[in-house]
């Protein structure tokens, strides 16, 4: 995948402080990834991890320091820029595999948008293009949810435990999918306990 030209994109954080439900979760973070680099952010249970996705995502709201996206696409916002994938696959079960996948291509609004069943045969699940998404397996919902990525370019992929129920081959086809989006010039942060199968380099958060 291409993405528009632009100057070498970098994101990054600094001072970044998260706190919830009135307690800090953490303070003065700093981290910077380049186009082509895919940051894991590790630590332990609560250390923060999901919360940091959010806040890149735009989904919390910092209670203090800065994100931020430079050289990317000038008049976008961090989230305008990025995929946000949670732990939850956010599929309505009565929608078809690929009417679901129609609903978040339209929903995120690309312009660029790859065809339906070549994203779901990337992804390995262009069998159940008909299917109701209520019959998919845990494993068969992540890919469709991976799907998103694949539909609608964005620069920053946000990922929290992308690999969570893909078997050995899902791992490996997803590891294929993000060194083609790294080698695109994309971007990539992503919440993991394990490895991810590529390159990245480690945001540890919290003191363990
Ligand atoms: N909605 C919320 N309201 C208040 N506190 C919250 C809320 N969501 C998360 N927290 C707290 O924020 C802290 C960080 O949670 P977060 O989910 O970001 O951690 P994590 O590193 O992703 O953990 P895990 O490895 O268990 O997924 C935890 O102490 C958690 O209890």
């Amino acid at each position: 995948m291409q993405l528009s030209p632009t100057l070498s994109p970098k994101l990054f954080g600094r001072d970044v402080r998260c706190v919830r439900g009135g307690r800090e979760v953490f303070a003065g973070l700093a981290f910077e990834a380049v186009a082509g680099e895919a940051l894991a952010v590790t630590g332990h249970n609560g250390a923060g991890k999901t919360s940091l996705l959010r806040l890149i995502a735009g989904l919390l709201l910092p209670a203090g320091g800065t994100i931020a996206i430079e050289g990317g696409e000038g008049e976008l916002t961090v989230p305008e820029q990025a995929h946000y994938l949670g732990h939850r696959d956010a599929l309505k079960p009565a929608l078809s595999v690929a009417e679901n996948l129609s609903f978040w291509a339209d929903f995120l609004g690309g312009g660029v948008i790859r065809p339906i069943p070549d994203c779901l045969a990337a992804v390995g699940i262009a069998h159940a293009i008909d299917l109701p998404a209520a019959y998919l397996s845990a494993g068969q919902r992540r890919r469709l949810s991976l799907a998103r990525l694949l539909a609608v370019p964005r620069l920053l992929w946000l990922l929290d435990e992308p690999t969570a129920a893909l078997d050995v081959a899902g791992q490996a086809m997803f590891a294929g999918l993000m060194r083609e989006h790294l080698a695109g010039g994309g971007l990539i942060v992503a919440a993991t306990h394990g490895p991810l199968g590529i390159d990245t380099r480690e945001l540890r958060i919290g003191a363990i």
